[in-house]
């Protein structure tokens, strides 16, 4: 399939979808699984890619590890097979060749660990050759990167003798997903102490206790289907298997949604979307929350309401970057994401056309993300989304699910 054409529905927008798991939890909750002998019961692991290929390397014989373009997977693995001290060759795609990965061999050598680089200094492929402790148990590391590095020692760490302790450097990024990882370590019997205040944190020596977990459904996932609800003349979703309590930050989707038109009532087996009144202005900081970025952008582009983006410099380094794909991608709606402010601030500016007739084909350069932020777009006019296939890395099912709300072709 090269392209899906995206033809708005004719009836009200009624349907209960079932959401993909989380591959972020998931993967998380791998890691900590191998650690324990693969004895935990792990539960409604996520279907996306990232997580098939973490389960698959995980187990696998193989001295190259291939990561494809799995970011969790290749930081999470690093770790890994660093500091179990085994010979490891970790690749991927050219894209997750050009995703640094020189903060956390940094810190990973610090540690003991034996890492080379086999191509780019600072950039996968990389091989791991062994370990021996260097005694060294505490260590500095940027927070404004990426937090994946963080979580990869975090959950290493118990199993370094004295544990470890981490002072983080910098503005922090992506702090909820570093919460969700000790979060996840409490529960199968480690517990960290962070001082977000003092950008420290603190892993003792210890060991995962093998522990039946379930995994939340992806509020990323879940974002997608907010913006259809917020462009929708007429809508009503069931999402299934979100918790109104979350370790994920991309639940932050609920109160950025409220400005965009979307009431979000917790029903005890997820959230039901409904319609109310939107904002004609929003601000959103995206620090917390970078994988929500393209959704919002989209949708406060083609609702025609300005936004001011703050915190999205993280874009540029994950699976394309994505602040020149909105950029490139809104503008052929009549649409921008504008710079306002280097490297800082960005202003949305909406579509002036009125809904232009021609047919627009969306590029996603193997971006998941670009993809479905875009589609919600076919609740106001027909749209074409080249490579559609690239939803596997996250929400395989996607298309299927969207079959139920309007024609894909
Ligand atoms: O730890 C995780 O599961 C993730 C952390 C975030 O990356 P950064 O920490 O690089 O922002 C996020 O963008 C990614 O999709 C998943
Ligand atoms: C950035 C993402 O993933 P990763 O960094 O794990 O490749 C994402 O899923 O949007």
């Amino acid at each position: 399939m090269n392209a899906v054409l995206l033809t708005p529905p004719t009836q009200p927008v009624r349907a209960t979808i079932a959401l993909a798991s989380s591959k972020s939890e998931s993967n998380r909750a791998l890691i900590i699984d191998a650690l324990t002998g693969f004895r935990c019961d792990l539960q409604n692991l996520a279907s996306a890619r990232d997580t098939q290929t973490m389960i698959r390397l995980l187990r696998a014989e193989d001295p190259t590890a291939d990561v494809l373009d799995a970011g969790t997977t290749m930081r999470f693995l690093t770790a890994y097979f660093a500091l179990t001290g085994q010979t490891k060759t970790l690749t991927g795609t050219p894209r997750m060749c050009e995703r640094p990965i020189g903060l956390l061999v940094d810190a990973l050598r610090t540690l003991g660990a034996d890492v080379a680089y086999l191509g780019k200094d600072g950039y996968p492929p990389i091989q791991t050759r062994g370990f021996r402790h260097s005694g060294v148990s505490e260590l500095s590391i940027r927070g404004d990167v990426s937090s994946q590095y963080i979580s990869a020692l975090a959950m290493l760490a118990p199993y370094l003798p004295g544990g470890l302790t981490l002072h983080l450097t910098g503005a922090l990024g992506s702090v909820p997903y570093m919460t969700m990882t000790l979060q996840q370590m409490a529960t199968f019997g480690v517990t960290p102490r962070a001082d977000w205040a003092a950008q420290t944190i603190h892993i003792p020596a210890g060991t995962y206790q093998p522990t039946t977990y379930a995994i939340e459904s992806d509020w990323s996932g879940a974002s997608y289907w907010f913006s259809v609800v917020a462009l929708a003349a007429n809508a009503e979703l069931e999402l299934l298997g979100l918790k109104a309590e979350s370790l994920q930050g991309d639940s932050a989707i609920v109160g950025i949604m409220d400005q965009l038109g979307v009431q979000a009532t917790y029903t005890g087996k997820g959230f039901r979307l409904t319609k109310k009144a939107a904002t004609d202005h929003i601000a959103v900081d995206f620090t917390n929350c970078p994988d929500l970025a393209q959704t919002v952008a989209v949708c406060c582009a083609m609702k025609g309401i300005p936004a001011t983006f703050t915190g999205i410099e993280s874009l540029k380094i994950k699976e394309t970057d994505r602040v020149l794909a909105i950029q490139t991608e809104l503008r052929k709606f009549g649409a921008d994401l504008v710079e306002v402010e280097p490297n800082a601030r960005y202003e949305v500016k909406p579509s002036k056309q009125a809904i232009a007739t021609e047919l627009i084909s969306v590029d996603t350069y193997d971006d998941h993300r670009m993809a479905m932020a875009f589609a919600p777009i076919a609740m106001l006019r027909p749209v074409v989304i080249e490579e559609p296939s690239v939803v596997a890395k996250s929400y395989p099912s996607f298309w299927d699910d969207f079959a139920m709300i309007a024609e894909v072709n």
